[in-house]
C-alpha cells in the first residue's frame, strides 16, 4: 500500500479504482446477517466521536452499530499484524482504506461483549472525495466498514523495528508498538516526520533534540524537486511547550505499556517547518550490527507516496497488485546488514 495516490486525470467512472489498490467497486450490498466487522462485506458503524487533534485531522472513534462485539478475526490481527479497514463513500461507491489506532486504556476494560470500537486518525486530503466526506460527517452518522486486512504480519522472532512514519503513517506504527509492547526482549523505534509542528504538538524526541547540522538539513520532499531551497539557519530544537496533543499522548502510553518486558519504545520528532529531517545518520546509530542477538530486524516505512520513495525506492504495481518493488532510495544505498526493509 502507499499511503495516498495522486490521480493524474479527473474521476471517471463511479468507484473505477482511480487511486489503485484503495478503491473498490461494490456489487455487493452489506448483509444485515454480517453485521461484524468483515472482509467480504460492508458492515454498518456509528460515528460516536470525532474528535479534532490538528488543523487536519481528526480522531474518529466508529462503534458496531448493531452492537457486535469486536470479532476474532480483529483479536488476532492486533497480536501481530500491520492491518487496515476500508470506508465506503456511498454516493459515489467508491472506498479507501484506513488504519485503526491501538485500544486506549479505557477501551482495555471493555468487557468480550460489548460493542466493538474502532479509531481512526483521518487526515483531510484537499479535494479528497472520501477524506472529505468523512470529516464532513456529523457525529451519530452510519460508516460502512469492511475488513481486517492484514498489510503486514510480523515476524515471529521480531527483535527490533525502526519505523519511519511520514504524516498519518504514525497509525500503523502504533499498531507495531502495541504489537511489540507483547513481545518481550522487543525494541522499537519510531522516526515521526510531519510538515507542521501543530501534527504533534508537544512532542520531544527521546534522548534530545532529533536535528542535525545546518548543512544537511532537508527533507523528504525537497529531494524530490529540481531545485530544492537551501537549508536556512534557524533552528528550532524540539518543542518546550507544556501541552501535548492528542497523539502525542498516545505514543506516551504506548512508551510505558511496554516498558516491564520490552527494551523499550522510543519516538524522534521531526518537523519539516522547524527545518528538523529525518537524516541517514539518524538511522545509522541503530542499525549498528550487535552479532550475538538472533532475531528479525525490520525497517518500516509509512507514509505519503514521496516519502516513501525518498526512503526506499516506489512500489510496484505488478499483475494488478501492488508489490515492494526493489529496494531504492537513501535506504537502497546505505549498509543495511540483516535489517530487512517493508515499505506499507
Ligand atoms: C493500507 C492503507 C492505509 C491507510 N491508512 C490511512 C489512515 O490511517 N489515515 C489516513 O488519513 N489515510 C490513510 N490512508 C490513505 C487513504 O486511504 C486515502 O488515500 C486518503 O484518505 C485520501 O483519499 P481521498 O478519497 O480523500 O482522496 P482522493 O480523492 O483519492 O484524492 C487523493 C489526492 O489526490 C488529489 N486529486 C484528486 N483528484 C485529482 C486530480 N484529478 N488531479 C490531481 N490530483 C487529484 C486530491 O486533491 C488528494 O490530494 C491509507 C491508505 C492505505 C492504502
Amino acid at each position: 500500500m502507499s499511503w495516498l495516490k495522486r490521480r493524474r486525470g479527473p474521476l471517471i467512472l463511479i468507484g473505477t479504482s482511480a487511486v489503485g489498490g484503495a478503491a473498490y467497486r461494490f456489487f455487493r450490498p452489506a448483509d444485515a446477517s454480517e453485521a461484524s466487522l468483515n472482509p467480504r462485506t460492508f458492515a454498518p458503524y456509528t460515528l460516536v466521536e470525532k474528535k479534532t487533534v490538528s488543523p487536519t485531522s481528526a480522531v474518529f472513534t466508529l462503534r458496531n452499530h448493531d452492537g457486535k462485539p469486536e470479532p476474532d478475526s480483529v483479536r488476532e490481527v492486533w497480536k501481530r499484524s500491520v492491518w487496515s479497514v476500508q470506508i465506503k463513500q456511498p454516493q459515489l461507491q467508491i472506498a479507501r482504506a484506513y488504519t485503526p489506532l491501538p485500544p486506549t486504556a479505557d477501551s482495555h476494560k471493555k468487557a468480550r461483549h460489548e460493542p466493538a470500537d474502532i479509531r481512526l486518525l483521518i487526515r483531510q486530503e484537499e479535494a479528497g472525495e472520501v477524506s472529505t466526506y468523512l470529516h464532513r460527517l456529523p457525529e451519530a452518522s452510519l460508516i460502512e466498514l469492511r475488513g481486517p486486512n492484514t498489510e503486514l504480519e510480523l515476524p515471529a522472532d521480531i527483535k527490533e523495528v525502526i519505523f519511519l512514519a511520514g504524516g498519518t503513517g504514525i497509525a500503523p506504527a502504533m499498531q507495531v508498538a502495541q504489537a511489540l509492547g507483547r513481545r518481550t526482549g522487543s525494541k522499537m523505534h519510531i522516526l515521526w516526520a510531519n510538515r507542521r509542528r501543530d501534527e504533534c504538538v508537544g512532542g520531544v524526541s527521546d534522548g534530545g533534540a532529533a536535528t542535525t547540522s545546518a548543512d544537511s538539513r532537508k527533507g523528504w520532499w525537497q529531494s524530490l524537486l529540481a531545485s530544492s531551497e537551501p537549508a536556512q539557519d534557524t533552528l528550532v530544537d524540539g518543542y518546550t511547550g507544556q501541552t501535548k496533543g492528542a497523539i502525542v499522548k498516545e505514543l506516551d502510553a504506548l512508551k510505558e505499556l511496554g516498558k516491564a518486558a520490552t527494551r523499550g519504545l522510543s519516538v524522534q520528532y521531526y518537523v519539516d517547518e522547524e527545518k528538523s529531517f529525518i537524516q541517514p545518520a539518524d538511522l545509522e546509530s541503530r542499525i549498528a550490527p550487535t552479532p550475538e542477538e538472533k532475531g528479525s530486524r525490520l525497517i518500516m516505512v509509512s507514509g505519503p507516496d514521496g516519502f516513501i520513495q525518498h526512503w526506499a525506492g516506489k512500489k510496484q504495481w505488478v499483475g494488478g497488485r501492488e508489490t515492494q518493488g526493489p529496494l531504492g532510495g537513501v535506504l537502497g544505498k546505505m549498509e543495511l546488514g540483516d535489517w530487512k526493509v517493508f515499505k506499507l
